[in-house]
């Protein structure tokens, strides 16, 4: 069924704890969230599909951290210090101040259903505003002595070009993966984690001769739109691609596609897929003069490094061209959570929330239940399991006797952990001698439907239904 309204997925979250306001006991901090304990295990979880998808499970990928402050030429050289700036619009009678080109995002601050413009205050002119967050690095605060907060992770990825080119010996074509934190002074964050001025990216930087780009594009936008609907489940019909048209292309860009996710708020953008040609490395190399690059880059008078590749089919240092492919984890984590969100009627009148995750997503894979806590053999043979679950380290297992079993399935469903095992009478062999010893029930959270397992046969069990099926 899918969330209806945002709201849904924002009080689910806050009740059961996967994400908070930040900074919540002293009012919030607008555009920040904390991710809670449910929260941190089903982004780390995305992160993780992500990683085995685009590093692993390729043999032409590489990975890195790089350090969210850099060298301030990294911006002046990439653009951001001049370009990285939205249109800003102030209201002369509601005081509030939004971007120009994002106004039907915004409410009025007066009117709070209307947009700004459509009600009756006026509109300054726009003007350009930074997006970079500036912080002072060292103790004395000296105009030349700041950084920005990086406001993507891919400048981390071209400054170390080379060297990942060097340490690796790769041949082109080759890519460079990254995951991490990326700040934006967003105008009007809103909409939940959708837009923030604190949040993560998934990107890649794949480096390719010219020539090869316009195929390796589009093999990523078809790989890409794959993964999120066979990895992440997201529905097809919500998905849809977005040719940014030439006018809106940002000036470095060949061609961008966006990958599009039908939210409640409506259709966004979930990930850029751009081609950017050899602008990165050409923007941030030195002896851009001898180098034949075809983009448009600002005189670089300060890089000490050539970021080339010597390719011996021609005899030639070229510039590699880019393709990368962009993608929040925040805006991953609200579509996935959209998209898992279920209301079912039940036959005894009651409506069920249920998390209809991926299993491989899933913050919990198994909770292991007592059917009865003041049973002493039933709570330990409960406990072992877990431990036997836990141990094995592929998934998440917890123990969970804090309410009665009615009570504690619906909490698995709300969370969307896939399955509960339950111990009883009949597996501590308690009951008549009917051959259930040494078993327990298995209930899963889609179907509601129990089945008998055997303890030795459970981890089994559980693991072919939880691991993601290749192909
Ligand atoms: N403020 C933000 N909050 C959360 N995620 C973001 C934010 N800005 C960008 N992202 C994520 O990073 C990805 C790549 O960033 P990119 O610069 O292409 O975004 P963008 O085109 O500026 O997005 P938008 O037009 O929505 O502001 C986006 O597809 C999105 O998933």
């Amino acid at each position: 069924m899918a969330a209806q309204t945002l709201d849904q997925i924002v009080s689910l979250c806050k009740r059961r704890g996967f994400i908070f306001p930040g900074s919540e006991i002293y009012g919030g901090l607008q555009g920040t969230f904390d991710y809670g304990p449910l929260g941190v295990e089903l982004k780390n979880n995305l992160k993780r599909l992500w990683w085995q998808h685009n590093v692993y499970d390729r043999d032409d990928m590489e990975g890195l951290d790089s350090a969210i402050l850099m060298n301030r030429w990294v911006w002046y050289y990439s653009g951001h210090e001049d370009t990285f700036v939205d249109p800003l619009v102030d209201c002369k009678l509601c005081k509030g101040r939004f971007r120009a080109d994002k106004l039907q995002e915004a409410s009025c601050l007066k009117h709070p259903k209307l947009h700004p413009g459509e009600c009756e205050g006026e509109l300054t002119e726009p003007r350009p505003f930074n997006m970079m967050f500036k912080t002072q690095v060292g103790p004395v605060p000296d105009p030349e002595s700041f950084a920005y907060l990086r406001p993507e992770t891919a400048q981390g990825i071209f400054i170390n070009f080379k060297n990942v080119l060097d340490s690796t010996g790769r041949k082109l074509p080759f890519g460079v993966a990254q995951i991490g934190k990326a700040f934006r002074n967003e105008v009007t964050p809103r909409n939940f984690v959708f837009r923030t001025r604190e949040f993560e990216q998934m990107e890649i930087e794949y480096f390719c001769r010219p020539g090869e780009d316009e195929a390796i594009h589009e093999a990523f936008i078809k790989d890409h739109l794959e993964w999120w609907i066979k990895v992440c489940g997201l529905s097809p019909d919500r998905l849809s691609l977005y040719e940014v048209p030439p006018h809106e292309l940002a000036h470095y860009s060949k061609r961008t596609v966006d990958i599009m996710y039908r939210y409640p708020i409506g259709t966004e953008e979930l990930e850029g897929i751009a081609n950017r040609t050899d602008f990165d490395l050409g923007s941030h190399t030195r002896d851009q003069d001898k180098l034949q690059i075809t983009a448009k880059v600002k005189k670089n008078e300060h890089s000490t490094e050539r970021l080339t590749y010597f390719d011996q089919a021609s005899n030639r240092h070229i510039v590699p061209y880019v393709i990368e492919p962009s993608a929040g984890v925040d805006r991953g984590v609200l579509a996935i959570l959209c998209e898992a969100y279920d209301e079912e009627r039940l036959d005894n009148g009651e409506t069920r929330v249920v998390l209809r995750l991926k299993p491989a997503l899933a913050p919990i894979k198994v909770a292991v239940l007592p059917l009865k806590k003041n049973e002493p053999q039933i709570v330990e043979t409960a406990k072992r399991i877990k431990r036997m679950l836990q141990e094995a380290g592929e998934f998440r297992t917890v123990y969970d006797d804090t309410a009665g079993i009615g009570k504690l399935y619906r909490r698995q469903d709300e969370i969307g952990t896939p399955f509960c095992v339950t111990v009883d009478f009949d597996t501590i062999g308690r009951a008549e001698d009917n051959g259930l010893k040494d078993t327990v029930t298995v209930r899963d959270r889609d179907t509601m439907k129990q089945e008998r397992v055997p303890i030795k046969e459970l981890y089994n069990y559980i693991r072919e239904r939880i691991m993601p099926k290749k192909g």
